[in-house]
C-alpha cells in the first residue's frame, strides 16, 4: 500500500515550521523552517521611519506567505516523496494575531495608501497596546452581566479580538472603515489556500468571545460598547464558523502549482498553535494539562465538565478536541524572559566564558544555576515580563526582582527567572483544581524542555508533579499535521477522528521528570511568599507597576516628535 503523508505547518512567533509526517505512524519526515524576514515589528515600521509606541507588536503578512513558497517545496524535495501522497495540510498559528482585509482578503498594509499606517499591518498575539479596551469591554461586560464573561474567569485580554480591532477603530477609523472584515492569520493562510473564507471555531472560541450555541455577545453589548461598534460582528467578523476537526476546503490549483502539490488537497480549518501541541502531544482525555513551553508557555487542560470561575481564562466546548471542554492559561513571557536577561542582562564576561566553553549563554548560565540549591539565590521574582495573562488577566502588570545584594551573579538572577515561571504554573495549576477541574497529569512540549533541563526539573519540584515530555520535538506542527490527516478522512487514507489520529501519530517519552522532595519543601515556602507578592501587586491595591506604565506613556508621547 502506498504510504500517505500530511503536512503540519506551524507559524510561530519568529518563524515558520513545515513539518512532513507519516501519518501511519507519526514519523517526522522532513521539516523546513523559514524565519519571517520581517520578524516581530516592535519598533519601527518597515521601511519608514515611523516609530511604534510600547507594547505594539505587528508582522507584516507576506512573511506568512513566504514560509508556504519556500519550506513546503523544501520538505518535499528534502523527502523525495511523490507529491500525491501528500493527503492533508493543517495550520496553527499564535493567536490572537489579527489583520485588516479587503473584500478580496487582501491584508490592508499591501495597499500603497495605508504602507505608513500601523493599524493596516497584523497585530500579533503579543501586541499590548489595546489594554485600554480591554478595560473598558470588562467594565461593560460586568455592569451588563453578559453571560460570556464567566466563561473567560471574569476578564477579557487586551490580546483578543474585540480590544484589538476596537483601538483600530478608536485610533485609526480610517482603517477599520476600509476593512471588509478583520481576521485571524490562521484564517487567512486558509483562505489564501483554499478561497475559502471561513472562521476557526477554536480562534473564534479562545480569542473573539464566540460559543457554540450562544454565538458572539449581542448587539447590545456591542452597542453599549461603542455605538460605532454596534455591527461589529455582522461585518467585521463575517464568515462562517468551522468547528475544529473539520475540512476548510481544498487546495487551489494556484496554489498547488506554487507548492509543488496536487490541487484538491484537504486543508484543515485552522487551529491555535497551542493547541494543536495539545493533540501533537497525545492528549486526547480528560485530566490531561499540555505546557507547551516556548517564547511563552500556554496550559491546555482537557475536562468533561464545564466550569466558570475566576482566574480560568478561557473554556471552549470542543475548543481543543472534539467532545471534551478545552481549557486554556497561559504566561505571555517564559522564554523571552530568559531570552530577556541574556540579551539585556548579562555582563560581558559570562558570554565570553560561554563563548569559551562553545556552548549558548542559556546553558553556560544553566550549567552555574545547577549547583545551586532552591533558595540559595535569596531572589524571588514575578514573572510579568509580559503581562500576566492568567489568572490575573492584566497586560498592564510587569516584572518584579526581590532580593538581590551586592553578591548577586547572573546565574542567580537567571535561576530565579526559572523558578518564577515555575511559581507561575503551579498558581494556574492551583487555580484550575481549587476552581474544581482536575490536573491528572503534566506533559510538557514545546521548545524549552529539549533545551533546558533545569527548567524542567525546577518545574517537576515546583509543582511536586511528575512532568511528562511529548516524544516530538515539534508536537505544534505535528499537532497540525494531524488536523490535516483528519481533514483528508478516512475515505483518502486519513483519520475518522482526533483521537484516533493522535493515538496513532503521538507518543510520549520514557524519560519523565520527578519532583525531588527536599527541592519541594523549599519550594513550598518560597511559593508562599511567591503568592503574597502576586496578590500584593496583582489585585492588592498596590499599583506601583500601572503608575510606572502611566508615567513610562506620558513621557514616551513628549518625548516623540
Ligand atoms: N537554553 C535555553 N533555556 C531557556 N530558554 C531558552 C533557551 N534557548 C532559547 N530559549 C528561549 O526559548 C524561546 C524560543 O522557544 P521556541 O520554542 O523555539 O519558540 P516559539 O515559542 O516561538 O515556538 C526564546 O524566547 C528563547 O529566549
Ligand atoms: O496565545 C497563544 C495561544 O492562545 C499563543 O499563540 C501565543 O502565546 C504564542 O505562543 P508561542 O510564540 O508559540 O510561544
Amino acid at each position: 500500500m502506498t504510504k500517505k503523508y500530511a503536512i503540519g505547518i506551524d507559524y510561530g512567533t519568529e518563524s515558520g515550521r513545515v513539518l512532513l509526517v507519516d501519518i501511519e505512524n507519526g514519523e517526522e519526515i522532513a521539516a523546513h523552517v523559514t524565519r519571517y524576514p520581517h520578524g516581530v515589528i516592535d519598533e519601527r515600521l518597515p521601511n519608514s521611519d515611523i516609530v511604534l509606541e510600547p507594547d505594539w507588536a505587528l508582522q507584516q503578512p507576506d512573511d506568512y506567505l513566504a514560509v508556504l513558497r519556500h519550506s513546503v517545496p523544501a520538505v518535499l524535495q528534502s523527502s523525495g516523496i511523490d507529491p500525491k501522497q501528500v493527503i492533508g495540510i493543517g495550520i496553527d498559528f499564535t493567536a490572537c494575531t489579527v489583520l485588516p482585509v479587503d473584500e478580496k482578503g487582501e491584508p490592508l498594509c499591501f495597499q500603497e495608501e495605508f504602507r505608513n499606517e500601523p493599524h493596516a499591518y497584523v497585530k500579533l498575539w503579543k501586541h499590548h497596546a489595546a489594554q485600554e479596551e480591554a478595560n473598558r469591554i470588562n467594565e461593560t461586560a460586568e455592569r451588563l452581566e453578559a453571560s460570556f464573561l464567566s466563561r473567560y474567569g471574569g476578564k477579557t485580554s487586551s490580546e483578543w479580538m474585540v480590544a484589538k480591532a476596537w483601538q483600530i477603530l478608536n485610533e485609526a477609523p480610517v482603517i477599520y472603515d476600509r476593512a471588509d472584515r478583520i481576521m485571524e492569520a490562521a484564517d487567512w493562510v486558509v483562505l489564501q489556500l483554499t478561497s475559502s473564507s471561513i472562521r476557526s471555531s477554536c480562534c473564534a472560541g479562545y480569542k473573539a468571545l464566540w460559543h457554540k450555541t450562544e454565538g458572539y455577545p449581542s448587539k447590545d453589548f456591542f452597542q453599549a460598547l461603542d455605538p460605532r461598534l454596534e455591527n461589529f460582528v455582522e461585518t467585521k467578523l463575517q464568515g462562517e464558523i468551522c468547528t475544529l476537526g473539520s475540512k476548510a476546503g481544498e487546495l487551489t490549483a494556484e496554489w498547488a502549482a506554487l507548492l509543488g502539490l496536487e490541487p484538491g488537497t484537504a486543508v484543515a480549518v485552522g487551529i491555535i498553535d497551542a493547541h494543536a501541541g495539545a493533540a501533537g502531544s497525545g492528549a486526547v482525555h480528560a485530566g490531561q494539562m499540555v505546557m507547551a513551553m516556548g517564547t511563552s508557555l500556554c496550559h491546555m487542560l482537557l475536562s468533561d465538565k464545564e466550569i466558570h470561575a475566576e482566574g480560568i481564562c478561557g473554556v471552549v466546548e470542543d475548543g481543543i478536541v472534539p467532545g471534551l471542554f478545552g481549557y486554556e492559561a497561559g504566561q505571555p513571557a517564559v522564554g523571552d524572559l530568559f531570552g530577556w536577561f541574556v540579551e539585556q542582562g548579562v555582563p560581558d564576561y559570562v558570554k565570553v566564558e560561554a563563548a569559551r566553553e562553545g556552548i549558548s549563554v542559556h546553558a553556560y548560565l544553566e550549567k552555574l544555576a545547577r549547583e545551586l540549591k532552591p533558595g540559595q539565590t535569596g531572589l524571588l521574582a514575578l514573572d510579568w515580563w509580559n503581562g500576566n495573562r492568567s489568572v490575573l488577566v492584566d497586560a498592564d502588570l510587569s516584572g518584579l526582582l526581590v532580593g538581590m545584594t551586592l553578591q548577586t551573579k547572573p546565574q542567580d538572577i537567571y535561576r530565579c527567572l526559572l523558578e518564577a515561571a515555575a511559581f507561575g504554573t503551579r498558581k494556574i495549576i492551583e487555580t484550575f483544581e481549587q476552581a474544581g477541574v482536575k490536573v491528572n497529569e503534566l506533559i510538557a512540549c514545546g521548545g524549552l524542555p529539549e533545551r533546558n533541563r533545569l527548567l524542567m526539573q525546577i518545574f517537576a519540584d515546583v509543582t511536586g508533579r511528575e512532568i511528562k515530555v511529548a516524544d516530538s520535538t515539534q508536537t505544534t506542527a505535528l499537532g497540525a499535521a494531524i488536523f490535516g490527516a483528519v481533514a483528508a478522512g478516512a475515505e483518502r487514507g486519513g483519520y475518522e477522528s482526533i483521537v484516533e489520529a493522535a493515538s496513532r501519530m503521538t507518543r510520549v517519552r520514557q524519560e519523565s521528570y520527578k519532583p525531588n522532595l527536599e527541592h519541594s519543601y523549599v519550594y513550598d515556602e518560597l511559593y508562599m511568599e511567591y503568592n503574597r507578592l502576586h496578590e500584593l501587586f496583582g489585585r492588592g491595591g498596590f499599583d506601583v507597576m500601572k503608575a510606572l506604565k502611566r508615567i513610562q506613556l506620558k513621557q514616551e508621547e513628549l518625548a516623540s516628535p
